[in-house]
């Protein structure tokens, strides 16, 4: 019932392409020199605290607002063509529903404006799972409700390419849940959805690659994976003392340093074994042993102190 909603790129070329974009209002810099490629397919995360210029960028590629400068194509054309407008879908801050009428109705009216089939409607309440509450008014439903109604009209046109501004802004932990489950639905189907967000988890879950944007600026654009890291080893071992030194002759000063009670220890995955023996061999006694993924969120404060450290 979905397949004419995947909105496929035959060429594989990105659909978002973008150069040095920078946005100034009056004094402040809020987009500077941003870089970003959305490929075909993916599910791209764009990453940032509040005020990071998340929203600005977004606004750029839906032709809401102009940008300073650089060159921005969205689905090969300039941002706001209507061709590039008819393929594009998009929920960008809170979306503004009629309160009296019915979601149904309300997606009906849009349908019409944009000349899309009424069956169209049907299905995308199907797909953000309201078609049980779709002839209830829009002012009774819960905030979560609002949000995916902003996501089904947002699909109306069959788009190649969805943007959506911080989705799970807002929500409760439920709705939270089921606009990321609609979401991962969205981007399996083959669909291409460019998303922000400031919950470093939330990308985890649901993206692909993210790009992470601090004070205007792309400190890191990668695959989530990448992002993480290498591992880390979390060793207890006593005497503590003893066990660093060892590992530190055996692999390097860099690679070896206490961690509250224990010592983390950055090794390649096929060493393990070998870091458990030569402690073993010392006398050393190992009590714990075992490695652990750096949060996303370790690096990014990594990225962006570094970006700070540049700048300043
Ligand atoms: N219309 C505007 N006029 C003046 N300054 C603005 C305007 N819109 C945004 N800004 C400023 O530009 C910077 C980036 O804002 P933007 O809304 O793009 O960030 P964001 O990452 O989306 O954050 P948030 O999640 O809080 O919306 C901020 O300093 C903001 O105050």
């Amino acid at each position: 019932m979905t397949g004419s909603l995947d909105g496929m790129n035959e060429t594989g070329a990105p659909l978002v392409e973008v150069t040095g974009l920078t946005k100034r209002y009056g004094d402040t810099l809020a987009v500077d020199g941003v870089d970003l490629t959305v490929l075909p397919g993916e599910v791209y995360g764009f990453l940032g605290p509040n005020g990071a210029g998340k929203t600005t960028t977004l606004r750029i590629l839906t032709g809401l607002i102009a940008p300073t400068s650089g060159d921005v194509r969205v689905l090969g054309g300039a941002p706001g063509q209507p061709d590039v407008l008819g393929r594009t879908g998009s929920m960008i801050e809170s979306p503004a529903f009629y309160p009296y009428l019915s979601g149904l109705d309300n997606l009906r009216l849009l349908a019409e404006y944009a000349e899309v089939p009424r069956r169209k409607v049907d299905e995308v309440l199907e797909l953000v799972d309201l078609a049980d509450r779709a002839r209830d008014r829009f002012s009774t439903y819960s905030l979560g409700m609002k949000q995916r109604l902003g996501v089904a009209a947002a699909l109306l046109k069959d788009p190649e390419l969805v943007i959506l501004d911080e989705p799970t802004n807002g929500l409760d932990p439920a709705g939270m849940r089921d606009m990321r489950r609609l979401i991962r639905e969205l981007g399996s189907g083959g669909r291409t959805v460019l998303l922000s967000s400031h919950l470093l988890g939330e990308v985890q879950q649901i993206c692909d690659r993210v790009g992470i944007i601090n004070s205007g600026r792309m400190v890191a654009e990668h695959n989530v994976e990448e992002l993480r890291g290498e591992q880390e080893l979390v060793v207890r071992a006593a005497p503590r003392e003893q066990a660093q030194s060892i590992l530190t002759n055996f692999l390097g000063a860099g690679a070896v340093h206490q961690y509250d009670e224990t010592l983390r220890v950055k090794v390649q995955p096929e060493k393990v074994a070998e870091v458990n023996r030569i402690l073993v061999e010392a006398g050393i006694a190992v009590s714990e042993l075992h490695s652990t993924e750096r949060a996303l969120e370790d690096v990014f404060f990594e990225l962006t102190s570094e970006e700070k450290a540049d700048v300043g």
